[in-house]
């Protein structure tokens, strides 16, 4: 199995690789690009891990190196929020970036599962899949935006809220990855009972997460610890997936059909060959099927920045 993290000098990407470093199969290889300059020494620094994954950094002009021959490919690398800024501000920076990396992936390791971390995530997934259409090479079935971390998020403030053992707390969320457009199926948790107060409360802490984060590191960037926890498990759900085992994630991928967008997450059981079944969300109570009505228009939105990006 090889794995590559592109952007793997930044927060998130230095987090992910250790928890990878550690936690990846025996055997693995792990592949660390970024164009920041210190990425080689981020290689070297956790290649003194003793886990059996060989850990290689690849500069800025080695990104055909990095990917040839990558299994899943996961992408942190662009600029995340400062306090008093939305996800789609960062559209401007990352995009391109996105676009770029993309374009390699679909050169050197076109069969990969791609992971996109980068955000306005809502719209850089769009741009992966069609930047992978303009090379012949899409296959929505290895295409991913990763929104573990709306999970665990969930999952945390749940647990936390209910005094209930967090291990066991699993709560599904749907939709994108900014503001509204997350959607918390709390009325799908299991074994607990919500107040409509505490589902309003509840609700708007888990979609304001990023921000709370953004605004508590003051300026210094958002989530990555948290992030590098949340791509780390999304990478080795698809890796214990590829080898046969049975695995639901909820992550946001293509959707044909769905009447809600091209794009939305659901819980999508992995396999050999990436996405195996996209499964239903199931029952929504009267507050989510209003939230998800509400919220459509917009991620409709931010998917077609995508497409018009790639395709002006
Ligand atoms: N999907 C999600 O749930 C989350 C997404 N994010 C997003 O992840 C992204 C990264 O966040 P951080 O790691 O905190 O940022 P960071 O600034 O710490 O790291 C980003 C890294 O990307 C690298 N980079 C920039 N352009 C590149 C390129 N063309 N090729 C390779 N590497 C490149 C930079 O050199 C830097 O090392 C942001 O866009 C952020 O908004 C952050 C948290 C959660
Ligand atoms: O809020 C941000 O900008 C970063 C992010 O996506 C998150 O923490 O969920």
């Amino acid at each position: 199995m090889k794995v590559a993290v592109l952007g793997a000098a930044g927060g998130i990407g230095q987090a992910l690789s250790l928890l990878l470093k550690t936690q990846l199969p025996a055997g693995s290889e792990l592949a660390l690009y970024d164009v920041a300059p210190v990425v080689p020494g981020v290689a070297v620094d956790l290649s003194h891990i003793p886990t059996a994954v060989d850990v290689k950094g690849f500069g800025a002009d080695d990104l055909a190196a990095a990917l040839t021959g990558c299994d899943i490919v996961l992408i942190p690398a662009g600029v995340p929020r400062k306090p008093g800024m939305d996800r789609s501000d960062l559209f401007n920076i990352n995009a391109g970036i996105v676009k770029n990396l993309i374009e390699g992936v679909a050169d050197n390791c076109p069969e990969a599962c791609v992971g996109i971390i980068t955000n306005p995530v809502n719209t850089t997934v769009a741009i992966a899949a069609e930047t992978l259409k303009a090379k012949g090479v899409y296959n929505k079935n290895k295409l991913f935006g990763v929104t573990t971390l709306d999970v665990i998020r969930a999952e945390a403030f749940v647990a936390e809220l209910k005094g209930l053992n967090v291990a066991e707390t699993h709560v599904p969320v749907i939709g994108g990855h900014s503001g509204t457009t997350i959607l918390p199926l709390l009325s799908q948790v299991e074994g607990v009972t919500f107040s409509d107060e505490e589902v309003a409360s509840l609700t708007t802490r888990i979609q304001n997460a990023g921000t709370e984060v953004v605004e508590a590191k003051a300026g210094g960037g958002s989530a990555t610890l948290s992030m590098g926890q949340a791509a780390a498990r999304f990478c080795l759900s698809l890796v214990e997936a590829m080898q046969g085992g049975d695995v639901v994630e909820y992550t946001y991928v293509q959707v044909d059909g769905s009447e809600d967008a091209a794009f939305f997450s659901h819980p999508v059981r992995l396999g050999k060959n990436g996405v195996e079944e996209i499964l239903s969300y199931g029952e929504l109570s009267a507050f989510e099927t209003q939230a998800k009505n509400d919220m459509l228009e917009g991620l409709r939105g931010d998917i077609q920045l995508g497409v018009d990006f790639v395709n002006k």
